[in-house]
């Protein structure tokens, strides 16, 4: 960056210019809110964690609403509900909070598509677990994919059902697409902000149409979180 570039405010700017002349906060030298190694860490942890996520469970929310059409025609009705038929209207955060249908949307393809199905942990004490004895410092995994489909939990788990979300009440701990506890996934909220507002913006404008329609799965590899190889679409405008 050069020394006369205006600095913004976006996370990126602030992490590259902590310690340095062009630190916004006027960083005085002395001692230094992160080191270096913490700030490599921050960004490698936001770009890592922040893209491929939210992207990958875009991508499977168009493929499951293009395979539900009446669910994807409620949601447009709830878009012009609440945001009326000006669209070149912005989209506020106060917006997101009253769409109650697409917050049903988002969790139920996170539930279908469990992004990250297992994560490892280590046990801190001894515990039973289930009927399950554990030692502390036991090594285990964390199924959230297969807590996300029993069936004593969810009833035709392997439907797309977003108004399970609507009218019924969630058992704890039975939906856990980003973790629980102490170590929870902190770009939660960031994710469903930007991906809720981006289903938004592409469908209030346009419809999707899958190029392959007879797949029973969009095509993913499993590599830690499931990936999405491919998924072509066509985009038309609304009618
Ligand atoms: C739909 C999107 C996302 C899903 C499904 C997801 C899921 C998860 C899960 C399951 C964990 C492990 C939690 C546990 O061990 O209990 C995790 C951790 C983490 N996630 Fe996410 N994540 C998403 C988006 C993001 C975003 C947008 C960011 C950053 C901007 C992010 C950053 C992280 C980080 C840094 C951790 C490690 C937390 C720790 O160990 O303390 N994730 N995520």
């Amino acid at each position: 960056m050069q020394s006369d570039e205006k600095v913004g405010s976006n996370l990126f700017d602030i992490l590259l210019t902590l310690n340095t002349p062009l630190d916004p906060n006027n960083y005085d030298g002395s001692e230094a809110p992160l080191t270096d190694q913490e700030i490599c860490s921050t960004i490698t942890e936001v770009s890592v964690g922040g893209t491929d996520t939210t992207g990958n469970i875009f991508c499977y929310t168009i493929w499951l609403l293009a395979k539900h059409p009446k669910v994807l025609t409620h949601f447009q009705k709830e878009i012009s509900e609440i945001l009326g038929d000006n669209i070149s209207r912005e989209i506020i955060y106060e917006d997101l909070e009253k769409f109650a249908y697409l917050d049903a949307i988002v969790k139920e393809s996170a539930r279908i598509f469990t992004f990250v199905p297992l994560t490892p942990h280590v046990s801190t004490q001894e515990s039973i677990i289930r009927g399950n004895h554990l030692e502390a410092n036991t090594n285990f995994f964390v199924g959230h994919e297969i807590i996300h489909k029993l069936p004593e939990f969810w009833e035709n788990p392997d439907e797309f059902i977003p108004e399970r979300f609507l009218d019924n009440e969630i058992a704890k701990h039975s939906f856990i697409p980003f973790g629980g506890g102490t170590r929870i996934c902190p770009g939660k909220n960031m994710s469903n902000v930007e991906l809720k507002a981006l289903l938004i913006l592409l469908f209030r404008i346009y419809d999707v149409e899958l190029v392959d329609k007879v797949s029973e799965k969009p095509n993913i590899k499993y590599s830690f979180f499931y990936q999405c190889l491919d998924m072509k679409v066509v985009v038309r405008p609304r009618c």
